[in-house]
């Protein structure tokens, strides 16, 4: 797999420097390498630590130069040939040009620069992996037709237009196998025009496929690709132009967590990567200890992913979510999983917390934000005056403000750990155990 010289570039965009040298010292967490050069910074993507490149710089800041690749003179040990023939025009993967461990190595030291002012440089992060590729349970395809000809893939690394893709490895294995069968069947056929986008799912029912209209589609058609999802085996689920979400029979996608059956709509957030999200689970799990004395608020809960597993344990659990098709969802699984002791409200977290949860007396708290976190509740919880904290976060930076916030206000950070959830991506997923002094 390692190669020296990677074959193809992503489309540069306009140049207006002439061609520098660059030694690159550094990598940011989007895979831009970062050269100094006197005394200024410049970010080359796709450059890795330790290489001498050669670029142009394309756009030229008061404080930092943005310069485009040409071609690596001295490369890195640690470059490898990307597995992917589209990595250099995909912007869905961003790391696929540096050896697996090395992509850990850099998400970790990036995640312990980020949160350097609440854990001290000499102290581990906890690491959780899982498979590097083929990973993948939900994938959002974007369609297009441009001269007869259909394009099916992901938005461009360097532009916003679609990069039609052959196969993407990311994807589960069974999923990479409907991606390609739906391509060749999309080329020739009338559906790719009345598409604004795909999505694929597998889960522990089987497979699906989402297909959101942007226009009407007569009943010829449809029964054409009924029954090509009877000869794929997958779930077939349409969204209807004028609809906020798709037709889903009483036949409830589900999946399977520490013993426990989540429902969920196949348009509802779910974690994309099943094997970690087990992990996760189970180290949240561990972490926070939950027990038969415990009254635990989960937040961000989703459709009970934590709140579930955090109810066989503890006396008491309310999760709360802004959706409300969700939180219903939510306190049907917690009823099909015989867990009489987890409550869902429907609340909108930036927004001031309601009295019937301020009077509560929380023990333990879990949130799982969206990447924004969750600042605007961190006063409530501090109210609340919980022993312990769990913070799960998809943003590294929004979780560092927030967690500095917290230990302010009395809390320390027992442990922290970083948690591959995306590999091949710049994206990090985190986990922050903190404890209330
Ligand atoms: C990262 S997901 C986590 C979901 C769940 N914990 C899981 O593991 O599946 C974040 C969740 O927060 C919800 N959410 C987003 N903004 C919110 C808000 N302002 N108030 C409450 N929930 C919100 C989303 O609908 C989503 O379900
Ligand atoms: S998202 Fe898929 S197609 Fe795009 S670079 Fe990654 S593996 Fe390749």
């Amino acid at each position: 797999m390692r190669r020296r010289h990677p074959t193809r570039r992503p489309p540069s965009p306009p140049a207006l420097g002439p061609i520098q040298l660059f030694e690159i010292e550094g990598l940011t967490h989007d895979a831009k390498g970062v050269a100094r050069q006197q005394g200024k910074v410049t970010f080359i993507s796709g450059a890795l630590p330790g290489e001498t490149v050669e670029a142009q710089v394309s756009k030229a800041g008061r404080r930092f130069d943005e310069a485009s690749l040409n071609q690596v003179i001295h490369h890195s040990p640690d470059r490898v040939t990307p597995a992917c023939p589209h990595f250099f025009q995909c912007g869905g993967c961003s790391f696929q040009h540096l050896a697996q461990e090395k992509q850990l190595d850099a998400k970790y030291d990036w995640l312990k620069g980020q949160i350097r002012k609440v854990v001290s440089s000499d102290e581990p992060l906890s690491v959780l992996a899982d498979q590097p590729v083929a990973y993948r349970r939900r994938a959002r395809l974007s369609v297009q037709v441009k001269k007869q000809r259909v394009q099916l893939g992901f938005r461009g690394k360097s532009s916003n237009e679609i990069v039609s893709i052959d196969r993407c490895l990311v994807l589960t294995t069974p999923l990479q196998a409907v991606f390609e069968s739906l391509k060749t069947s999309l080329a020739a056929d009338a559906l790719a025009k009345k598409l604004g986008h795909v999505e694929l799912l597998e889960d522990s029912k089987g497979l699906a496929v989402t297909f959101r209209l942007i226009q009407a589609l007569d009943d010829s058609l449809k029964a054409q690709w009924e029954s090509w999802a009877q000869q794929q085996q997958v779930a077939l689920y349409w969204q209807q132009p004028e609809m906020k979400r798709a037709e889903v029979d009483g036949n409830r996608r589900f999946y399977q967590l520490d013993d426990l059956r989540l429902h969920y709509h196949p348009q509802d957030f779910i974690q994309v990567n099943a094997a970690m999200n087990e992990k996760m689970v189970k180290q949240a799990m561990n972490w926070l200890e939950p027990c038969e004395q415990d009254t635990i608020l989960d937040l961000f809960c989703g459709v009970g992913n934590f709140s579930l597993p955090l109810a066989k344990r503890a006396k008491q659990v309310v999760g709360v979510e802004l959706q409300e098709e969700m939180v219903a969802v939510a306190g049907e699984n917690a009823a099909a999983n015989h867990l009489d002791n987890a409550h869902f409200v429907a609340a909108d977290l930036t927004k001031p917390v309601s009295r019937e949860l301020s009077n509560i007396a929380f023990t333990k708290v879990l949130l799982d934000p969206p990447r924004a976190g969750a600042f605007e509740f961190l006063e409530a919880i501090i109210n609340m005056r919980p022993k312990q904290i769990l913070y799960v976060s998809c943003s590294a930076s929004t979780l560092a403000r927030d967690a500095e916030y917290l230990v302010t206000k009395g809390y320390r950070v027992l442990r922290a750990g970083l948690m591959d959830m995306f590999p091949q991506t710049s994206h990090v997923e985190t986990m922050m155990l903190l404890q209330k002094k």
